[in-house]
């Protein structure tokens, strides 16, 4: 179990996260969903001990080392310069040897012998993600992994990660896209004003919409029809 409690977190005067807990299982699949700016990309930096809490902490699982145990898929992944996609792999699964690439990119299709320069937003992408995969850390902070991709990735994506959870990783993912959640996580939890403001079970799914509809739209509703009757 991964525990995150309490946390508060602000850059210089604005307060980002606040008293946010979770507990994240083993074997699980964690989703956040959260309006654009709501702190989940905040939330993992601090999980990946790129960013420190004022208050709070994060612990981990027993017998872990801390950040080490964590792969970290970024929104927006980046590259360095001049590197061909096998590179960056090579980079990446250091320390791990039993990675196939090649099997692996019977399933990805990357021109791994170009320069990731070369590549298009989504192949960047389905390259990041490998390079996740290929590190087989026992913990997964994947923000928003399914931009981007097209739908036979997408589907792909949705069967390894059954296979990593599987593997009794913690994964934790974020996506503006419920159904993506809904499909892939055994636990969501809605975070408002960074706050963790409830957290859904597979059996509350179908409950989901309907509360962040009454939660946060109803004022927008209101506003737009003021707009459109004028
Ligand atoms: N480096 C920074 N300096 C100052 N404020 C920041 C910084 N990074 C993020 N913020 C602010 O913190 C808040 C949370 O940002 P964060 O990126 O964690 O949100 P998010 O939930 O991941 O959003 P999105 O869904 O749009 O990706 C936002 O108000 C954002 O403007």
């Amino acid at each position: 179990m991964l525990k995150i409690k309490n946390i508060d977190f602000s850059y210089g005067e604005k307060q980002v996260l606040r008293d946010l807990s979770l507990e994240l299982k083993a074997g699980s699949i964690h989703g956040i969903l959260g309006a654009n700016g709501a702190g989940k990309t905040t939330f993992f930096k601090i999980i990946y001990g790129l960013l420190t809490p004022s208050v709070g902490e994060v612990i981990f699982p027993d017998n872990s080392f801390g950040t080490s145990q964590i792969g970290y898929l970024e929104t927006e992944p980046r590259f360095y310069p001049y590197m061909k996609g096998a590179e960056y792999i090579d980079l990446l699964s250091h320390g791990n040897s039993t990675f196939d690439v090649e099997l692996w990119n019977e399933i990805f299709n990357l021109p791994l012998n170009k320069l990731v320069d070369t590549y298009s937003t989504g192949m960047k992408k389905k390259l990041a993600l490998l390079g996740i995969i290929s590190q087989d850390k026992p913990i997964m902070l994947l923000d928003e992994p399914f931009n981007g991709l097209d739908l036979e990735t997408v589907e792909n994506l949705n069967l390894i990660l059954k296979e990593l959870k599987k593997k009794n990783k913690i994964i934790v993912l974020t996506s503006h896209i419920l159904e993506v959640l809904k499909s892939n996580c055994d636990k969501i939890s809605y975070l408002y004003k960074g706050s963790v403001q409830q957290t859904f079970s597979k059996s509350d799914f179908q409950n989901i919409s309907e509360y962040i509809k009454s939660d946060i739209t109803q004022h927008s509703e209101s506003v737009i029809q003021s707009i459109f009757s004028q």
